[in-house]
């Protein structure tokens, strides 16, 4: 049975890494801003029905989110935080969909990577994550404490996939005990899930800080899905 896929994209964020004069998802590369980039990935794939985005109230008046309105996006306000934002976004969402969450933060998403993430059909859900390739330190204040065990860490990256049901009340009772939620395998590992990682692309990063600008540009010129 196809499932119904809904895109998640979480817009809201007022980007403070990125010290810019305005969210830097409304930033422009090549003439488009990041979220137009990431949401084009989205748009174009014909097996994801409609595309949520969040976005801040204060950015409602921007030309650029007025331009987003379209048959197949649909936007609602975002919250404190990225998972209030998700959160708010999954209200639109039947329980019977499952749920695709992207960070408008990142652009470079390449059609290859989204594929091999939709093949998954485990009801755990799944992510999209890349191993560690740096030696991965513990810090004690400015100083290490100890060197950790790379071999079974990685880098969790986006889009999470995961059925919306399950995610809404994994994402409710983390919001209920308090617990930080920085994405959304964090919520479904709380509530005893044990989502399964894809291999992704290095080059899926997000934008946050002004350096990861020029690296974003040149990613987006390149050719390839
Ligand atoms: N309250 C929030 C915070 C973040 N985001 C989104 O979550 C994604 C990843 O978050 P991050 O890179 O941290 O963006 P910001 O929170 O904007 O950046 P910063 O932490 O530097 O302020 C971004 O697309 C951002 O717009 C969101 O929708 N709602
Ligand atoms: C969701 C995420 O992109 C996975 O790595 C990351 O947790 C977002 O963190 P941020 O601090 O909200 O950018």
């Amino acid at each position: 049975m196809m499932r119904e896929i809904i895109a998640i994209i979480p817009a809201s964020g007022v980007g403070s890494r990125m010290n810019a004069p305005f969210p830097k998802q409304y930033l422009m590369l090549h003439g488009k801003t990041i979220l137009e980039h990431t949401l084009d990935c989205f748009l174009t794939h014909p097996h994801i029905r409609k595309i949520v985005v969040a976005v801040s109230e204060t950015d409602q008046y921007y030309p650029q989110i007025a331009q987003l309105k379209s048959d197949n996006i649909q936007l609602v306000f975002g919250g404190e935080t990225r998972a209030e934002s998700v959160f708010n976004a999954l209200s639109v969402v039947d329980d019977h969909c499952w749920v695709l969450v992207h960070d408008a933060a990142r652009p470079c998403l390449k059609r290859s990577d989204l594929d091999k993430l939709l093949q998954i059909d485990d009801p755990q859900g799944a992510i999209l994550a890349t191993p560690a390739i740096d030696t991965i330190k513990r810090a004690n204040g400015t100083h290490i404490a100890r060197t950790e065990d790379r071999s079974a860490l990685w880098h969790a990256l986006t889009p999470q996939f995961f059925p919306a049901g399950k995610l809404k009340t994994a994402l409710n009772a983390a919001f209920q005990q308090g617990f930080t939620v920085t994405d959304e395998a964090s919520a479904m590992e709380y509530a005893g899930f044990h989502p399964q990682l894809v291999a992704g692309r290095s080059d899926n990063i997000k934008i946050t800080r002004p350096e990861d600008l020029a690296l974003a540009e040149f990613y987006l010129m390149k050719e390839g899905t």
